[in-house]
This record gives C-alpha cells, structure tokens and sequence, in this order.
C-alpha cells in the first residue's frame, strides 16, 4: 500500500508554479527522504500532504484517504520549520495535551524517550533551547503515534548528540511499522538512513530510487590525487566535471570518465601519488542533478 500518492499534481503561488505534474508514491513502511534545493517544492509537497492546502490540479492521497479529512489527519504526525512553543505550559503538560487531541496516542514519557527529552519534562517549554526546541517538536509530530510522520529539515539546529538521538528515535518508530518522509539538505544522512530519495528541481521529479540508484544514475565517480601539477594543468585534463584544490597539492574531480582523466592525469604527471577513484556522493549526484555542478576551486 501506498502511504503517499500524488497524481499529476500542480500547485501555483499566484504566477509562481511551485510543484508542476508530479506524480509521486511513497510506500508504507519506507524512510523516504525529499531532497531539492531552496525553492524547489518540498514544503509545498509536505503541506499538501498535511492537508494545509489543496492543489490547483491533480490529486493527493494520504494513507488511502483525503489528507483534509479529520480521520486521515489523525494518522499523521508532522514537524514543521516554524515552530513556537506556547508560553506557560512545561513540555510534559504540553505533551499530554497534544496526546489527548489523537485517538490512539503513545505514553507521554514514550515521547519524551524517543525525542531525548527526558531531563528537560518539568521544564517551560518556552524556556527550551533552539535544539531542545526542534526534539519538542518532534515530540509532538509522534505523541499521537502517527502512522504517517512528515519532517520538515528536522535536524536543523540539533547538536550531535541530538541528531543521534533522533535518528535512533526514528529507528524505534520504524520498527513499529511508520512510515517517514523527511526532507532535508545533511545528504550524508540521507544516504545512510534512507530507503528511498526523490529530488525535486523547480517543482519537478528529476530522481526517484535507493540513495545508490540516486548515485548511479547520474553516474559520476570521484578521482582524487596528488601531484605537482599546476591548476591550469590539472584544469586542462580531460573529462573533469568540477574540480577542487585541497592542501598538500590535492586535487578532487568530479567525472563521468574517470578512466580518461586517470589515464591523461598519469601521462602528464610521473609523480601522482595517493590516486582513489570512488562513486560520487549523493551530495555530488544531488548538484548533478539540480544543476549546480561546476568547475570551481
Ligand atoms: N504561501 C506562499 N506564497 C507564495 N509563494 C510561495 C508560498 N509558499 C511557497 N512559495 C514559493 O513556492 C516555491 C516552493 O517553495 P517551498 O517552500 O515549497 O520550497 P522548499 O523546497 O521547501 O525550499 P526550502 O529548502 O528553502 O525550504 C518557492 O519559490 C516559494 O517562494
């Protein structure tokens, strides 16, 4: 089953198109994450999935149903990029007013468990730290344990240890069989934690698959080395898509011929030394693919 589907989906901001025909199906039970750079329709995608808007065209299903129903909305969970935490309340008082607004919520010290926010349950909640702030509002998005959870650049403003506390808490949550869609610009994350990426460019689909398909699809390797060449020498070699200097004389390309660039680099070079040749990050298949690679120092 799917937990998400769009159906040639458009949205407008008066004349701006924000998301054009996307057709999207997010399976239940996956960790999906929606890369794109500024601009490129995530948060319009996610609010259309909270039902906090409808489309111009096209059609949206959560979890079988219309997401503006209160019977849908009540099997998701989000976490949004504004969040203001009401004045007064402690964050358990807090915790257990949200967990009364779903029919089946979790304990509250289970939410405070999964959002690493045990030592701060007696605290204001407006007092918390920006941190602090963003495991709240975690928190909240599962309190109500949400078959659906939406997150928006979750761990934005998280130290380390926050960020490994959420993304055990987000383990905990899928194995209880929830579904995860988050959007956020820590590729490195990405390709560890998720099951499945889409990238939006201006409001389209431009990769959809595993964070290896992702990287295999746009096909770029990564050749690194040392050598005594000069930048307009290493900047001369054959097949580089983007190129950068580090100390020590290292030089790091972006290629889809490594061959040809290796063979040409060791041809003008008899002192390369420390030569590695990987697949690309889904960082750089990620600019690849949103139009942002370039021949930079
Ligand atoms: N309420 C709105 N009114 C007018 N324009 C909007 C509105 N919401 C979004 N937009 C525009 O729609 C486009 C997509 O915005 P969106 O917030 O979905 O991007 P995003 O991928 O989430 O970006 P970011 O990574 O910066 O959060 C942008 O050009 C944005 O300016």
């Amino acid at each position: 089953m799917n937990a998400v589907r769009f159906e040639q989906v458009t949205q407008r901001f008066g004349t701006l198109t924000a998301l054009s025909d996307l057709d999207l199906e997010l399976p239940a039970g996956q960790l999906s994450a929606l890369l794109g750079p500024n601009g490129a329709g995530k948060t319009t995608a996610i609010e259309l999935m909270l039902g906090l808007s409808a489309p111009v065209s096209g059609s949206v299903q959560v979890l079988g149903g219309d997401p503006r129903d209160a019977a849908t909305r009540s099997h998701v969970g989000a976490m949004l990029q504004d969040f203001t935490a009401p004045l007064g309340l402690n964050v358990r008082e807090l915790l257990s007013l949200y967990a009364a607004l779903y029919p089946a919520p979790m304990p509250v010290a289970r939410a405070l468990e999964l959002s690493g926010l045990g030592a701060q349950a007696a605290q204001r909640a407006s007092g918390l730290s920006g941190g602090q702030k963003r495991r709240l509002s975690f928190a909240l998005a599962v309190v109500g344990r949400p078959r659906l959870l939406l997150l928006d650049e979750p761990t934005v403003a998280m130290d380390i240890q926050s960020r490994a506390a959420f993304w055990q808490g987000i383990a905990d949550l899928r194995s209880e069989g929830c579904t995860v869609l988050l959007t956020t610009h820590l590729l490195e994350e990405v390709d560890r934690a998720a099951d499945r990426v889409v990238v939006l460019s201006r409001g389209r689909l431009v990769a959809d698959g595993t964070p290896y398909s992702v990287r295999q699809q746009v096909g770029l390797s990564r050749v690194r080395f040392t050598s005594s060449l000069s930048d307009a020498q290493l900047r001369a070699l054959p097949g580089a898509e983007s190129l950068e200097l580090g100390s020590r004389q290292q030089a790091t390309f972006r290629t889809r011929q490594p061959e040809v660039l290796v063979r040409a680099a060791l041809g003008a070079a008899p002192d390369l030394a420390h030569l590695e040749v990987t697949q690309a990050s889904l960082e750089d298949a990620f600019l690849s693919l949103t139009g942002d690679a370039a021949v930079s120092a």
